[in-house]
């Protein structure tokens, strides 16, 4: 169900609204507009997570108001699949009818009434005055019309009347407003993972599904050699992470005011990507390796960071590749404090812009560590990209599949003899994991799997728990609070 906020923006209790339409306000409200802003930027391509603080700085929102604008847009369309199917009931037509840039109108006023703490006089006006402001008068007489009747019901009547009979992944993809694809392969996860069996994967299901739903929270990493956890939480308002050595969880405030974030010795950063890079660097490897660590797939370059910074560390240079120029740029942008560091002890860290598919060709044996975050649906980080549940489709699989066996291929290639290669996703997809690693290494007789689980260890230096039963590690948001983040560590067998 939506988590509910604060009582703000229209507090006190929650009563239908008797103020007739042409008394109510007829200007758009500053949140609800940035709000609005964000739903038409997401349905023209935006990622929701890079436009909301354009937009809230553009409209200068701020602490409490910046927070309303961001649950409000970002909750929306989360719960679109269910709000869609309320709008249908009141509107009594199906929602592909509405007008889009009205259906957005729609679905902001359902999550303030049944989503948010919102009174419902607050919403109702609120909403309509924003469809006047947005879509004109003529469409608000619709927006409220419809908005009275979704207020007559609660959101568990709500959701009650428009789940299918008979349960099942349909029924729990509309409770949950997941595509039914998308709770197909996450059921078929948790089974191919071992982390639920036929009698537990329905709760499983239905926990994981939820936590999808959760606002997550905020982590920093200290990237290693740059700064320290003690430096990020003296500098803002967070704690140690008790999950991930390196990491700080932001109680509130904006990252960007951090100025360790803003030179580029911390970023935002989900604990999950903080473990694969040190998991990788956690893995023993036979003196005399080349002193060189890659990462095949380093845009925007979140876990080059982290890589980065544990190479200097042990004496080594990082090589950073990505395909795309642009993401390339981000990932040099990234990096900056880190390549002057390099710098400073003598050391390199490189950016290229390359097909990480062709480096093992070209520099076959080079690399002692590397790691493949490869491109992949994202299942896995649902709860931090509200958009993307709606955007993925089944067959960005067939695309990414062949994609995700020549990265893992090319990466084992530029491995040295001895040398060990992460592969890693934020999907837990079977056909994106396992059955990739599976297929990877059919064809070879080079390579050794290794046992994940130790090299995952949380700030204390204990293994993390409930990793199954290995050899690789999957992650998952309801069980670790980390995104289902997937790891394979492979090690090149030494020549023979
Ligand atoms: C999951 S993201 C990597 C995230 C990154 N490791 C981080 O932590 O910020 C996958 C990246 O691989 C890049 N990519 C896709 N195909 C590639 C290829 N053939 N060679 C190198 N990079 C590729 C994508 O552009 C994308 O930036």
């Amino acid at each position: 169900m939506p988590d509910r906020p604060s009582r703000s923006h229209g507090g006190g209790p929650r009563r239908r609204s008797r103020t007739a339409p042409s008394e109510r306000t007829r200007r758009a409200e500053p949140t609800r507009f940035a709000a609005y802003t964000l739903l038409r930027a997401v349905a023209d391509g935006a990622y929701a997570n890079l436009e909301m603080p354009r937009i809230l700085r553009r409209r200068r929102l701020e602490g409490r108001d910046a927070a309303f604008a961001t649950e409000l847009a970002f909750g929306t369309v989360r719960w679109q699949g269910l709000y869609d199917r309320i709008v249908a009931v009141a509107a009594d037509r199906p929602v592909e009818r509405i007008d889009p840039p009205v259906l957005d109108v729609l679905r902001l006023g359902v999550h303030q009434l049944v989503g948010m703490r919102v009174p419902a006089h607050a919403a109702a006006d609120q909403t309509v005055g924003l469809a006047r402001a947005v879509v004109g008068q003529g469409a608000s007489g619709l927006v409220n019309a419809v908005l009275r009747r979704v207020g007559e019901r609660d959101l568990e009547e709500w959701t009650d009347a428009v789940t299918p009979e008979g349960g099942g992944v349909a029924a729990l993809a509309v409770r949950h407003s997941h595509p039914e694809w998308v709770v197909t392969a996450l059921r078929a996860a948790l089974l191919g993972h071992g982390r639920a069996t036929p009698d537990t994967v329905d709760a499983e299901l239905a926990a994981l599904l939820a936590a999808d739903n959760a606002p997550p929270q905020v982590h920093l990493v200290a990237r290693p050699g740059l700064a320290t956890v003690d430096e990020l939480v003296a500098a803002a308002d967070a704690e140690p992470s008790a999950t991930s050595p390196i990491g700080v969880v932001l109680r509130g405030g904006d990252p960007g005011r951090v100025a360790a974030v803003r030179d580029g010795r911390a970023a935002v950063q989900d604990e999950g990507s903080q473990h694969l890079a040190l998991a990788l660097a956690a893995v023993e490897v036979a003196d005399g390796l080349p002193t060189r660590w890659l990462d095949l797939c380093a845009g925007p370059g979140g876990k080059a960071g982290v890589l980065g910074g544990l190479a200097l560390e042990h004496g080594a240079d990082l090589t950073a590749v990505e395909v795309s120029p642009h993401r390339a740029d981000l990932v040099r942008s990234s990096l900056g404090s880190l390549a002057e560091r390099a710098e400073a002890v003598g050391r390199s860290v490189e950016v290229r812009t390359a097909d990480g598919r062709e480096l093992g060709a070209e520099e076959p044996g080079r690399y002692a560590r590397v790691l493949v975050d490869a491109p992949c649906t994202g299942l896995g980080a649902l709860r931090r990209r509200p958009e993307a549940r709606w955007r993925r489709q089944p067959s960005d699989l067939a695309t990414l599949g062949p994609l995700q066996r020549a990265l893992l291929a090319s990466a084992l290639d530029a491995a040295a003899p001895g040398g060990v290669v992460a592969y890693a996703t934020c999907s837990p997809h079977v056909a994106e994991t396992r059955f990739v690693v599976a297929d990877v290494l059919k064809k070879r007789d080079d390579v050794e799997v290794l046992d994940a689980r130790p090299s995952l260890r949380d700030a204390h230096g204990e293994q993390l728990p409930e990793l199954g039963d290995g050899p690789h590690v999957q992650l998952w948001p309801h069980v670790h609070g980390t995104d289902a983040m997937f790891l394979a560590l492979l090690r090149k067998r030494a020549a023979r």
